[in-house]
C-alpha cells in the first residue's frame, strides 16, 4: 500500500500565551519542541495507521523568536519513508494579523511505527508527485543514509 503526502499532512495553530514564554519574553524552545514532536507524531500516525515512537529530531533551526499574542502555526508533512521509519518535516510560522506567514523554525523528525510490543513494523510507501515532494524525498534519502552512518560510527 502507498499513501500520498496530503493524506497525513497536518496543521496546528496556537495563540502565544505568557506560559509559553521564557524569561526574555520569547517562545520557550522546549515548548516549541513539544509541539513539533506532537504534530510529527500525528502525521506519522495518520500515515502508518499505527502507534509510533520518536527516534530522533534533527535539523532544529531556530531562525527567529515569537512573543506574546503572536499566532503560531505548525505544519507537518511526510518527506521520506524507509521500511519502518518515517521522516516528517515540521515548519513553524508566525502569522501576521493579515495572514502572512514567516518561518521561524524548521525541523526533521524521524518516527518509527511500532506494534503492541514496541517492535518496529513496516509502514506504507509514499507516493511522491510534485517537484517539491521529489526534492524532499531525495533530501530525505541523504539524511536517512547520514543518520545510519552516524549511528554506526557514533559521531
Ligand atoms: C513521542 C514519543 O514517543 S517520546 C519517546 C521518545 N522515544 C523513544 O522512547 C524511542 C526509544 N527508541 C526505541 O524504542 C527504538 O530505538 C526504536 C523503536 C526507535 C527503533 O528500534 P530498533 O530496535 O533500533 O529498530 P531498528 O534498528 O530495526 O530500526 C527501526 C527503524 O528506526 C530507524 N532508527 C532507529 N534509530 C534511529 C535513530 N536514532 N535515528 C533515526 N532513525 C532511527 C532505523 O533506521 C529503522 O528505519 P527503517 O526500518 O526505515 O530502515
Amino acid at each position: 500500500m502507498k499513501k500520498r503526502v496530503e493524506d497525513s499532512q497536518t496543521e496546528q495553530t496556537y495563540l502565544m500565551r505568557p506560559i509559553y514564554l521564557n524569561e526574555y519574553g520569547n517562545l520557550f524552545g522546549g515548548q516549541l519542541m513539544e509541539w513539533i514532536d506532537e504534530i510529527a507524531s500525528i502525521v506519522a500516525m495518520r500515515h502508518s495507521e499505527a502507534d509510533i515512537t520518536t527516534a530522533c529530531i534533527d535539523n532544529l533551526n531556530f531562525k527567529e523568536g515569537a512573543t506574546v499574542n503572536d499566532v503560531i502555526v505548525l505544519r507537518g508533512k511526510i518527506t521520506y519513508v524507509g521500511r519502518t521509519s518515517m521522516e516528517v518535516r515540521v515548519d513553524t510560522y508566525v502569522e501576521s494579523r493579515h495572514g502572512i506567514r514567516k518561518v521561524i523554525n524548521r525541523a526533521y523528525v524521524v518516527m518509527v511505527a511500532v506494534d503492541e510490543h514496541h517492535h518496529p513494523i513496516p509502514v506504507p510507501g509514499l507516493i511522491v508527485e510534485s517537484e517539491s515532494e521529489k526534492a524532499e524525498w531525495e533530501g530525505g534519502e541523504k539524511r536517512y543514509a547520514l543518520r545510519k552512518e552516524r549511528r554506526r560510527e557514533g559521531y
